[in-house]
């Protein structure tokens, strides 16, 4: 018998940092019907900045949209059973734009942006009794002062953009982070578009209060920010609004998380103690701490699992964020020119046994968790005649490895139990050399999950639980989950030396930028 396409179905706007797609999942489930992907440019216009234009955003969602509707119309399916979308995204990216044309009024500021280190010393000046504690609004929103999250971002753009600044003034001014940027367009833009975000976009704003979740009066006074911009912090599944034009006209949008929060549910960590880690762009592990908020001593965040529905209790997670991790290799790419694609990676590392002693600490923009230090840069160690390009390629995937180590550490001592397993997904978890080096530098197993892409998948299945209250988002999944473990295979002492290198390497690479020669030395060794 033919196999018969039947509805329902649910979409999912997943905007990642490198590309955009819209995903059709059967309903309910994490059976892929169809999808369209599309490469988001990003502007590096000066060193440290990274940007991305809000309207190419946009239109290139627009455009997954439409295509991914014109291959599941091919595939006999119907648009009509499409029973609601979810929406998410990279998180803290920064964009604002004007009420009363709908037009951006900068370029998004990506979260991996590192303009903001000046506006960063200038608030902790304003830090009591001088000092300068970065973890000072830790209490209040579970973040430390760092240029990852939107409130600093926005304070860079009030500060240096007089179109910014007016707008903020006048209260002509929107902010949002992607979802919102993205629902306020699908819903009518200008025309009667909606304002909204959901609490796990709101946690990484520094600006929401981790208890109260809501917009705290405090933090906006400390960034010096007015309350007109926010939106109206939502839970992450409830009915937003419709989409008011284009192939998905009138279809309610049901689901907003950002994309990491998204991979915790679609990886089915929904019970206090399971964690997962996404290699996107960058890496990201999530620990759920269920309904209880946990404060970090050892540099994690605290920030906001989920709340599927508004009378649902939230689920708060602890996050390690590891800024470069994919990322390294586009730079690899594009930059050194030393792969073509990304298909070259594991046939490259492969080709040696080790990395012959070669140590690479990509803090390209500082670095994230567990030590949040703005000023380190990258650092290529231990490289000697011997070195090739395989064995710099096989490093920069131990890097990675290494990152998360760190944060393992860190949350092992945050949380005291130790992870007995972690659960991965993300565009580089379809190298299973990595995955083996993985699992080998951390010493445990690791556990791909059965589709790479759990991020749509989480919203998608938080937008279906909001259009059909009844289900059960945790039990669906688990019968048909076949995930593809990876054991550690080397020795606990080999293990623990390497790891030592590796903190040797992540000592010179941090302060790198305020340890260099101050700038009266510099134009005596400029000869000036
Ligand atoms: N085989 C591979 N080995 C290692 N990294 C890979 C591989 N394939 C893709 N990547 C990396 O994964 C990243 C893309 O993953 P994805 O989950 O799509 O990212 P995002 O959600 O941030 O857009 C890129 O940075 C790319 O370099
Ligand atoms: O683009 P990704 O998947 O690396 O995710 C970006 C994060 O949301 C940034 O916090």
């Amino acid at each position: 018998m033919d196999y018969q396409l039947t509805g329902p179905y649910v979409g999912a706007i997943d905007e990642g940092t490198t590309s955009a797609r819209f995903m059709i999942f059967k309903a309910g489930t994490d059976e892929v019907v169809c999808f369209h992907q599309i490469e988001v440019p990003s502007i590096f216009a000066k060193e440290g900045w990274c940007e991305q234009d809000p309207d190419v955003i946009s239109k290139i969602v627009n455009d997954c949209i439409d295509n991914a509707c014109r291959k599941l119309r091919a595939l006999g399916g119907k648009i009509e059973d499409i029973v609601a979308i979810g929406i998410t995204n990279q998180r803290e990216s920064t964009v604002i734009w004007d009420r009363n044309t709908g037009k951006p009024l900068a370029n998004a500021i990506i979260w991996l942006d590192n303009r903001t280190g000046s506006t960063i010393e200038e608030l902790l000046k304003t830090i009591p009794n001088n000092a300068r504690n970065i973890n000072y609004l830790r209490p209040l929103c579970g973040l430390p002062l760092s240029p990852y999250f939107s409130g600093v971002k926005l304070r860079w753009l009030r500060d240096n953009v007089p179109t910014v600044k007016k707008a903020m003034d006048d209260g002509s001014a929107m902010f949002g982070t992607i979802d919102t940027w993205l629902m306020y367009r699908l819903t009518g833009g200008v025309k009667g578009g909606v304002h909204k975000t959901d609490v796990t976009n709101a946690s990484r704003t520094m600006l929401m209060n981790i208890e109260t979740l809501q917009w705290d009066p405090n933090l906006l006074k400390f960034f010096g920010l007015p309350r007109t911009i926010l939106p109206e912090i939502c839970s992450s599944a409830e009915h937003y609004g419709n989409i008011a034009e284009g192939s998905l006209r009138g279809i309610a949008i049901a689901a907003d998380l950002g994309d990491q929060q998204a991979a915790l549910v679609g990886q089915q960590c929904l019970s206090k103690g399971q964690a997962k880690a996404t290699y996107g762009t960058g890496c990201f592990l999530l620990y759920n701490t269920g309904p209880a908020i946990v404060h970090s001593t050892h540099g994690l965040l605290t920030t906001v699992g989920y709340q599927i529905g508004r009378d649902a209790a939230p689920y708060y997670a602890l996050e390690g964020s590891v800024a470069i991790a994919g990322a390294a290799f586009n730079w690899l790419r594009d930059n050194i020119g030393l792969i073509e694609s990304s298909s070259d990676i594991e046939p490259m590392a492969s080709k040696v046994v080790d990395s012959l002693d070669v140590y690479f600490v990509p803090a390209f923009n500082g670095l994230y968790a567990p030590y949040w230090n703005q000023d380190a840069r990258g650092v290529i160690c231990g490289l000697s005649e011997e070195t090739t390009s395989e064995h710099i390629v096989r490093a920069t995937l131990e890097a990675v490895c290494f990152q998360v180590r760190d944060i393992l550490d860190a949350m092992h001592k945050d949380c005291k139990i130790p992870l007995g397993k972690l659960m991965v997904d993300g565009g580089m978890t379809v190298n299973n050399l990595f995955l083996q080096l993985q699992s080998d530098l951390v010493g445990i197993q690791v556990l791909r999950a059965k589709i790479a892409e759990t991020t749509a998948l989480g919203a998608a299945l938080a937008a279906y639980k909001t259009v059909n209250p009844d289900y059960n988002m945790e039990s669906q999944l688990s019968k048909s989950d076949k995930r593809i473990p990876f054991k550690p295979k080397v020795k606990p002492t080999e293990r623990n030396l390497r790891y030592e290198k590796w903190k040797m390497a992540i000592e010179r690479s941090l302060n790198w930028e305020t340890s260099t020669l101050a700038q009266g030395e510099r134009e005596s060794f400029d000869g000036a």
